[in-house]
Order: structure tokens, then C-alpha cells, then sequence
């Protein structure tokens, strides 16, 4: 079996937002096709783009093995996505769940549908410091993740997630 090593970003801010993030990558590394290599921590982010007062995100990235084409890997990741009730209405607007295929091998691609590498990815340093974390040496259009990173305008926002998760204030959560 040939397998691709592919990395995948995975957002929430609305809900029980660090339980939705484990719940799903259990979900994205439960069938045997994808094995998981690498889990980074969790770290909290303010909303980049959407709409204005939106609660902040926790966002993480893991890399993994897979047997799955980049279309099918797509679709398991939706799948994961509506299963904890992803609702798109506005764009870039909160979400429970967000996973978006990062990279997939060193496959290039400008398909809409998949593009890949993911086209704002090397801007997101709430993308690219966690993927840094677990993978220093990766790069993308030929520079360090990690320098891209501390270039990007969000990355000053960044902090690290301590594990307890305050419902108060984030929408969506029982009061
Ligand atoms: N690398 C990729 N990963 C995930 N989805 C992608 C990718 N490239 C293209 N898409 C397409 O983007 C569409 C919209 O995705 P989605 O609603 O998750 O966007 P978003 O997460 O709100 O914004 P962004 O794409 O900026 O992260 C999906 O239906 C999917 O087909
Ligand atoms: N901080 C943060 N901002 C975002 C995020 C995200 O995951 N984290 N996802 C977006 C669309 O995918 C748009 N904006």
C-alpha cells in the first residue's frame, strides 16, 4: 500500500470548541486508511477575515498518513466536518468544525474544488505556527513554515491553549 503523508488544519470557535477539535481528529484517523503521524498542540487565535466580533478560534494541525486520494480525503474530511454540525452560511464566518487538506504529498493543484497547496495557508500563522511545531523542517513556496509564521499579520495573536475551556463568552455554549 502506498501511502501520502498529508497535513490538515483543523479550526473551531463556536461550541465546546478543544472537545470538538479531539472528538475530530479521533474521527479523521479512525478508518484504517489514515493513520495519524503528528498532533500539534492547540493554540488560540483571534478570527482572521468574517465577520467583525466573532468568538476567537482554537486551531491545530496534524499530519498524516493516508491511502485515500486527495479527493476522497477531502470528502472524509467534510464528512467529519458535518458530523460535528458544520454549518456554512457566511464566509469565513464561526464554525464548529473547519478541516482544510494543507498538503497532500507534493501535490500541486489549482483545482477549486481541491487546491493544493492550500492558497492561504502560507498568510495564516494560525496555520502555519502549529504545523511548525510538529514539523520545524517543512516549507512551503520554498521557505520555512516557521519563518512564514512570524512574518504573517496574525501571528502577534497567538496563545498558547491551557487545556481548560471557558464556555462563557463563546457562542453556542450552554450558560
Ligand atoms: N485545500 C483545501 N482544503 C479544503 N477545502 C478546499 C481546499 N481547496 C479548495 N477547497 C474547497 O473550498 C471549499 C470551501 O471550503 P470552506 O467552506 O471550508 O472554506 P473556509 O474554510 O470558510 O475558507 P478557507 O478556504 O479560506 O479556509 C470547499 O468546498 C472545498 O471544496
Ligand atoms: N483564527 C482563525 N481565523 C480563521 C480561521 C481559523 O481557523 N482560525 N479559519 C478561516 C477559514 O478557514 C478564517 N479565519
Amino acid at each position: 500500500m502506498n501511502y501520502t503523508r498529508a497535513v490538515l488544519a483543523l479550526g473551531s470557535n463556536l461550541g465546546a470548541r478543544s472537545d470538538t477539535l479531539s472528538a475530530a481528529v479521533a474521527d479523521i484517523v479512525d478508518p484504517p486508511e489514515v493513520r495519524l503521524l503528528a498532533i500539534s498542540p492547540i493554540v488560540q487565535t483571534k478570527a482572521v477575515g468574517g465577520p467583525a466580533g466573532q468568538p476567537d478560534f482554537l486551531n491545530m494541525v496534524i499530519a498524516v498518513e493516508t491511502t485515500l486520494t486527495p479527493t476522497e480525503l477531502l470528502r472524509h474530511c467534510n464528512a467529519v466536518e458535518q458530523k460535528h454540525l458544520r454549518v456554512r452560511d457566511v464566509r469565513w464566518g464561526p464554525r464548529t468544525l473547519d478541516v482544510d487538506i494543507i498538503t497532500y504529498g507534493e501535490l500541486a493543484s489549482s483545482d477549486p474544488e481541491l487546491t493544493l497547496p492550500h492558497p492561504r495557508a502560507a498568510g495564516r500563522a494560525f496555520v502555519l505556527y502549529p504545523w511548525s511545531l510538529i514539523d520545524p523542517a517543512a516549507e512551503l513556496n520554498g521557505e520555512r513554515v516557521g519563518e512564514l509564521a512570524a512574518k504573517a499579520a496574525d501571528f502577534a495573536d497567538i496563545v498558547p491553549f491551557d487545556g481548560f475551556e471557558n464556555l462563557h463568552g463563546v457562542a453556542g455554549a450552554v450558560e
